[in-house]
């Protein structure tokens, strides 16, 4: 047995088509291949189909027992959103009328308010953990709210959905607008170090907490350098939002004059480390950039918010030349939509209208954007060891793709669409599951299966 080969049994094989993103290509077909996972939900090993019998007998599996995928199907690694805020999920798709700041004190701060309650927020974490799951996303980076408790109810939910998936409790010492929305820097502190402690102590295998400064203009110093304290005593992983539009970035020039940028006030409280991942980043500098580089801090995409609100187009070009990690988010409720689709879709999009500007631009091809909602996801948030692409020895987090499902939104005009068409079709025209309890023929979704870490966890499993 070779070093990354698996000691556990083999619990599932599968046959058929599986494409990925490598380090090496953006996207890697890998046709009629046998994969096996195991007990421990981790790929085994990844055979041609055609030695299916030689495979059974090393691993120890009945050559009947291996599931074969449709001519139309193919299985993708999930997706990874970098950036959602599950607690704006119950007015996604609405109040999109305001620029940033505005928005957050008339529509963000009152909503996010309510998680006190808590049956409020078990019922809008419930929904959100198994929106995005349907939609594709086996892994999420979640902005909660300032309530630890309401904040621990969300690891807990993600945790029994089976999605993967890092929970921050939100951290704000300043809120001018409502101000019972924040808390002290001693309270923030306090509260941060139990949220973490009673996260750690339940022991979920795929949900981890992460320190969560809200952003610059809601953070004093003195908050910012608690916890760029706490993340480095605990080698914990740090999101926030930077340079996301114009007049934030002049709010942070005057809140802090004594720092050389926006990036530079994250920097120097500790804050910009190889497990950070900063939403939006639109008007960064190139100097800023040097600086994520070097820290290997990460940027979340999140272009359906960067356009509802108003804010700025990425240039991901750019970030990617400087050889600054990026992947994908939603940023509900600042982009209205929590599937991982549409940010492949408006990545592109964003991308095109950048050429539309400058038609020397280096436009980014689908294959690029599909590594960047798969790969580079897990790579800006340091997953990549266990998830993002089906190597072996990684958790098996994947979606089964059917492009052909009836009455679906996919036509196949010749049939003859190889595998590569079928991606691109499925990235541009797909749609997510419907819940089984609604009859299956005739239905339009394309996400039949949704996997993590070996677990089936699409369709859902109700409990009676
Ligand atoms: N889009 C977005 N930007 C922010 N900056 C600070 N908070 C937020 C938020 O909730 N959404
Ligand atoms: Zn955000």
């Amino acid at each position: 047995m070779s070093s990354n080969e698996s000691a556990a049994g083999i619990a599932h094989v599968y046959r058929g088509t599986f494409v990925h993103a490598t380090y090496h290509t953006a996207v890697e077909i890998l046709e009629d291949r046998l994969l096996g996972v195991d007990t421990e939900g981790k790929i085994a090993f990844i055979g041609s189909g055609k030695e299916v019998d030689r495979l059974s007998q090393k691993w120890g599996f009945e050559a009947f027992a291996v599931t074969q995928l449709g001519q139309h199907e193919f299985f993708m690694p999930g997706m990874v959103d970098t950036h959602i805020h599950a607690s704006q999920y119950s007015y996604a798709g609405t109040a999109l009328d305001m620029p940033l700041l505005q928005w957050l004190n008339m529509y963000t701060f009152p909503v996010e308010a309510c998680y006190k309650d808590l049956e409020f927020a078990r019922n809008v974490y419930t929904h959100v953990v198994k929106r995005t799951l349907r939609n594709g996303t086996t892994t999420a980076c979640y902005f909660a709210t300032i309530h630890t408790d309401a904040s621990l109810l969300l690891g807990q939910i993600a945790n029994d959905l089976g999605q993967r998936a890092l929970v921050g409790k939100v951290c704000m010492d300043t809120n001018n607008f409502i101000p019972h929305y924040k808390e002290t820097p001693d309270e923030s502190e306090l509260e941060t170090n139990r949220f973490i402690g009673e996260l750690l102590k339940k022991k979920y295998p795929l949900v981890r907490p992460v320190v969560t400064p809200r952003f610059a203009p809601s953070c004093s110093a003195t908050l910012l350098g608690h916890l760029g304290e706490i993340a480095q005593n605990n080698d914990l992983h740090i999101q926030s939002h930077i340079s996301e539009t114009k007049e934030e970035v002049s709010l942070v020039k005057e809140l802090f004059p004594d720092y050389d940028s926006y990036t530079d006030v994250y920097h120097r409280h500790n804050l910009l480390t190889d497990k950070t991942v900063m939403a939006h980043g639109c008007h960064l500098t190139d100097g800023e950039l040097k600086l994520f580089r070097e820290t290997g801090a990460s940027i979340a995409h999140c272009p359906n918010s960067n356009i509802s609100l108003c804010s700025g187009m990425l240039d991901v070009r750019r970030v990617l030349n400087h050889k600054v990690k990026l992947g994908l988010g939603t940023d509900v409720a600042g982009g209205y939509s929590p599937s991982m689709l549409d940010a492949v879709r408006r990545t592109l999009d964003t991308s095109k209208a950048l050429t539309i500007q400058d038609t020397q631009y280096h436009t980014l091809t689908f294959e690029e954007v599909f590594r960047l909602a798969t790969l580079g996801g897990s790579q800006a948030l340091s997953l990549d060891e266990n998830t993002g692409n089906f190597e072996v020895g990684k958790d098996f987090d994947a979606l089964r793709v059917n492009t052909d499902a009836a009455g679906g939104p996919i036509d196949l005009i010749n049939h003859g669409e190889g595998p590569k068409v079928l991606l691109e079709k499925f990235l541009n025209l797909g749609l997510f599951y419907f819940p089984l309890s609604i009859p299956c023929s005739g239905d339009d979704r394309n996400i039949v299966e949704v996997y993590v870490a070996g677990k089936r966890v699409v369709p859902f499993v109700e409990r009676p």
